[in-house]
């Protein structure tokens, strides 16, 4: 697989001192074989990349390559300048959708709590908290990122009670809480209803727009943050294509990557529909709406069709 990379870098909306996230010449290798290679992508901070593609292409594997969870087969990765892995808390990570059992007792604020302590289970030492300034400010970073989610009216109730968007803007939280500066999400829309994808993709965009916290997440369908994005990067079979959403899903940008005719067509409200895009890698377990036209499944989101970039 080799790169396509389009020559035009996206709009940036912060002054910066260099990229979050680097790749030079990147590629990786799992199971013996190559998911992709060739990558080059230089991500400022502040921006909202979607990292798109057909199922089993390696979305995830990049998140994890930028974790410092996989290593590189070729090329360079740098993340906030250093090596992947390196960065600890500066980067919030958002795996692919669990779900939580309906029995579930844990409040959502111990689920956002882990996201500060998680690394250290165990009861806590029986200090009054009022003689703990620790835990008083991690209490009040607890809040204080609850309510910037909107979560505070349901994140008393045991998470299994909670919708999956209201769980997801928990989990979202819990990303939150160490203060990153760039915030890995991986599928944060799947399974969520059409209602609840505009509404999290709005609030994920607002996060990075008003908190400066560059956003790299995985999306199987490109609509419901198309208004909120700066940057694409599009993985295929047949390479990877960087820039912004109106240079790369482009019919000739996406029949370059396929190797076949692949049309992108904008529908009146502004959503984007993929035809001719071809089926998803062999080896890949399919959980997603496959298919041709997977990229209108959802709607519009709240500002969809607004220039991105
Ligand atoms: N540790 C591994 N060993 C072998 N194969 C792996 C490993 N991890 C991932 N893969 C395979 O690599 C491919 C890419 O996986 P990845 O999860 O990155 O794809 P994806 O684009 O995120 O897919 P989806 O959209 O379905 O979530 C898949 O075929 C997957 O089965």
């Amino acid at each position: 697989m080799t790169a396509v990379t389009s020559g035009i870098p996206a709009q940036t909306r912060t002054d910066t001192t260099g990229p979050v996230l680097q790749l030079r010449d990147a590629g990786v290798r799992v199971g013996g074989r190559t998911l992709w290679s060739g990558v080059q992508l230089s991500i400022a901070a502040g921006e909202f990349t979607a990292v798109l593609g057909p199922n089993g292409v390696g979305k995830s594997t990049l998140i994890k390559a930028a974790l410092g969870l996989q290593p590189l087969a070729e090329g360079e990765i740098r993340v906030l300048g250093g090596a992947p892995g390196q960065a600890g808390r500066r980067v919030g990570y958002l795996p692919q959708r669990r779900s939580f059992d309906a029995s579930l007792r844990i409040r959502g604020t111990d689920i956002v709590g882990l996201g500060l302590d998680g690394d250290r289970w165990g009861v806590p030492l029986p200090v009054p908290e009022r003689f703990s300034p620790k835990r008083r400010a991690a209490r009040a970073r607890i809040a204080e990122v609850i309510e910037l989610v909107g979560a505070t009216k349901y994140a008393h109730r045991p998470i299994g009670q909670c919708s999956g968007g209201e769980q997801q803007r928990l989990l979202i939280a819990q990303a939150l809480c160490r203060k990153p500066e760039i915030l890995l999400l991986d599928e944060p829309l799947d399974s969520l209803d059409l209602p609840n994808q505009a509404a999290v993709a709005a609030l994920i965009g607002r996060i990075c727009r008003e908190e400066r916290v560059s956003v790299i997440m995985v999306a199987h369908d490109v609509n419901p943050i198309l208004g909120y994005l700066d940057r694409v990067v599009y993985l295929a079979e047949g390479g990877a294509a960087t820039g912004t959403p109106q240079e790369v899903i482009t019919s000739e940008t996406l029949t370059r990557l396929y190797g076949t005719p692949v049309e992108v067509l904008r529908t009146s409200d502004g959503r984007l529909v993929v035809v001719g895009q071809p089926e998803a890698p062999a080896r890949h377990t399919d959980r997603h709406t496959p298919g041709a036209v997977a990229a209108a499944a959802a709607p519009a989101a709240e500002g969809a069709g607004r220039a991105a970039g």
